[in-house]
């Protein structure tokens, strides 16, 4: 019993600990397989608050396992997890349920309920976790996250097959926003989008992280979203998390495939574009000859 209590007593501490710090998620030796396929082993990442971290990985590296590991969707082998200084191992549903009302996730796709409206759908986590609220104020709320992420009043009403792609991920932003997290994940929302839905869906990302103070995880394949809203990035292969940084310092490594990836044409292009973007805002030198 003495050790029960001295074991939770050092489980508290460390809680404790990482809550004061700076990081917002935390993982430590994980390990995930499915049957003989081991996706994860003995990964470690720490997500810091206030951050855009992007997750970017080859198809199938595991990056959809890690973020549902962290959100409790998948019960790792091994490893810690806390997030906000809370193990999220081993927890009862009903335990974790503080710490669930501070993240939000649009999953890949946007997973609405297809029979229920935009603003029914939104309205989905506050029923769930705030069964005291009642219809009117659960509208205005829904009406509110509805705006926020750009969309038009007039959304609030329509069925997930009414909505463009771009509609629908919004619509799923809206729905993560619902409980005012303070963690967003974020599982390849620009996939599927055209450049300018996609630029215009990062923008609005980038607001409401900055407005709302929000520490965003976010997956993607898209280079443009990684060089114009991620503050650092995770790169994942060989199982674990390889390498973490800004996009200069990932560029410092020597790793085949960060190489391959940052400075293949597409990483080159994505680039180029944005050094035209600073040169374009820079303040020009004075030459004196107005
Ligand atoms: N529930 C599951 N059962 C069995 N295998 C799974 C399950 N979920 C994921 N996997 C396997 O784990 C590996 C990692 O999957 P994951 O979806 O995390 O990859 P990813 O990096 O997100 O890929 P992508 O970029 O293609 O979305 C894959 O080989 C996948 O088949």
């Amino acid at each position: 019993m003495a050790e029960e209590e001295e074991a939770a007593a050092e489980e508290a501490r460390v809680d404790k600990a990482v809550e004061k710090s700076d990081v917002a998620i935390s993982v430590r030796g994980l390990k995930n397989s499915f049957g003989d396929q081991v996706v994860h082993e003995n990964l470690d990442l720490d997500v810091r608050k206030g951050e855009i971290l992007g997750v970017v990985g080859g198809s199938g590296t595991g990056k959809s396992v890690l973020m549902r590991s962290v959100i409790g969707l998948q019960t790792p082998d091994e490893g810690e997890i806390h997030v906000f200084g809370e193990s999220m191992i081993g927890r009862l549903d009903d335990e974790a349920l503080a710490i669930r009302k501070r993240w939000g996730v649009l999953f890949q796709g946007g997973a609405l309920f297809s029979t229920l409206t935009v603003a029914e759908n939104v309205e989905v986590p506050i029923r769930e976790y705030y069964p005291n609220i009642g219809p009117q104020l659960r509208d205005e709320i829904a009406a509110y996250k509805i705006r926020l992420t750009g969309l038009p009043a007039e959304a609030g009403p329509k069925y997930p097959a009414e909505l463009s792609g771009g509609m629908k991920k919004r619509a799923g932003l809206a729905r993560a926003l619902a409980l005012d997290p303070d963690l967003l994940f974020l599982d390849e929302p620009t996939a599927g989008l055209d450049p300018i839905g996609a630029a215009a869906f990062d923008d609005q990302t980038r607001k409401l992280q900055q407005t709302l103070g929000l520490t965003v995880f976010l997956i993607t394949h898209d280079l443009d979203t990684l060089y114009s809203i991620c503050d650092r990035v995770a790169v994942l292969a060989d199982k674990k998390v390889i390498a973490v940084g800004t996009i200069d310092e990932l560029l410092a490594t020597d790793h085949p495939w960060i190489q391959e990836y940052f400075n293949g044409p597409r990483g080159r292009a994505a680039t180029a574009a944005v050094t035209r973007e600073r040169e374009k805002t820079a303040p020009q030198p004075s030459d004196g000859r107005r």
